[in-house]
């Protein structure tokens, strides 16, 4: 188990990283959920051994990272924001390269680059150097070289920003199956909230180098429990129409956008009446409405009062 007690950064007195605490266990998917300058990279390269802590402690089995990193950087394998990769190669030269400069057995590294091609899709490109890959290819690369030493830890620092959809889609099932099949531990950090409801079992929600919430998907979004969302799909929106249920004191989070305007709600709060009559009081047709259970994104804008992708 790999454990952060307390982790803290200050980079010139200001604070990246404050007081973190976190545990991942074999084989589970831990998200770390926040927007950009939230400290999520930093608090990685202290878990993976990159840079040392200002304080608090990483734990592997027990025992200290920081004074005995190798015994966990054998088990861990990190996906690193950026590309690091020879362009002038192919995906299985660089397997190579990578793979000899960690001084694999030549026999077992052979074996290694044909599997983690496999894993990562990439198998039937022998020929393409990597200046020809896409953006995703790229990526699914990266993590192939993360991947070559078999870790029973990944790290993956937000493995698929500015990237296609069907990449994306093939980089999340990847890890899944990476998860499923040999039971891999990842931690997928990320500011998009459906990629980690979709991929893990534990979340960290991470702002201004703090944890502000962590647990279940579930024990998350029971912060909010008291509350639904509503979603109104209107004919046209009025702004009168908005500002009158702003004066509402009963629901919060009024958003308006074209047709559409949600807004929050106590769960025991009968809001149709009152709807209603303003809708005929400012003679607005009202299409449709819905009402949702609470997500990350809500819990968030809940907690800091702001969205996780502004
Ligand atoms: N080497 C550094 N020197 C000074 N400040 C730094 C350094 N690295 C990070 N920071 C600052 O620490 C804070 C946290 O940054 P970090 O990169 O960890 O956030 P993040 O959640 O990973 O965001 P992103 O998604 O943009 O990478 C930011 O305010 C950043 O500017």
């Amino acid at each position: 188990m790999i454990e952060v007690v307390n982790l803290t950064k200050t980079f010139k007195k200001a604070s990246a990283v404050d007081q973190v605490n976190l545990y991942v266990e074999p084989g589970e998917i831990v998200g770390l959920l926040g927007p950009n300058g939230a400290g999520k990279s930093t608090t990685i390269a202290m878990l993976s051994t990159l840079i040392a802590p200002t304080g608090g402690e990483v734990l592997f089995n027990r025992k200290s990272v920081v004074k005995q990193p190798s015994a966990l950087r054998k088990v861990l394998g990190v996906v690193p924001q950026e590309i690091a990769l020879y362009t002038e190669l192919t995906a299985r030269e660089n397997l190579q390269f990578f793979g000899s400069i960690q001084k694999m057995p030549k026999q077992l590294l052979k074996k290694r680059i044909e599997i983690v091609l496999e894993q990562i899709g990439l198998e039937n490109e022998p020929k393409k150097l990597v200046k020809h890959y896409s953006g995703g290819m790229k990526r699914r690369l990266n993590i192939g070289v993360a991947l070559l030493h078999e870790p029973e830890y990944l790290i993956m620092d937000e493995p698929t920003v500015g990237i296609d959809p069907q990449s994306r889609n093939h980089i999340l099932e990847t890890v899944k199956k990476l998860n499923e099949q040999l039971n891999m531990a990842i931690i997928y950090t990320s500011h998009y909230m459906e990629e980690v409801e979709f991929l893990c079992n534990r979340i960290y929600i991470m702002d201004q180098g703090r944890v502000i919430a962590s647990g279940t998907k579930e024990e998350i979004k029971a912060i909010l429990s008291s509350e639904n969302k509503v979603l109104l799909k209107l004919e046209k929106l009025s702004n009168q129409f908005l500002n009158e249920l702003m004066k509402q004191p009963e629901i919060s989070n009024i958003e308006g956008k074209e047709s559409i305007v949600s807004f929050s709600v106590a769960k025991e709060t009968n809001f149709l009446p009152m709807l209603l009559a303003i809708c005929e009081k400012h003679k607005v047709l009202l299409k449709s409405f819905q009402v949702e259970e609470p997500t990350l994104e809500d819990v968030f804008l809940h907690l800091t009062g702001r969205t996780l992708r502004n």
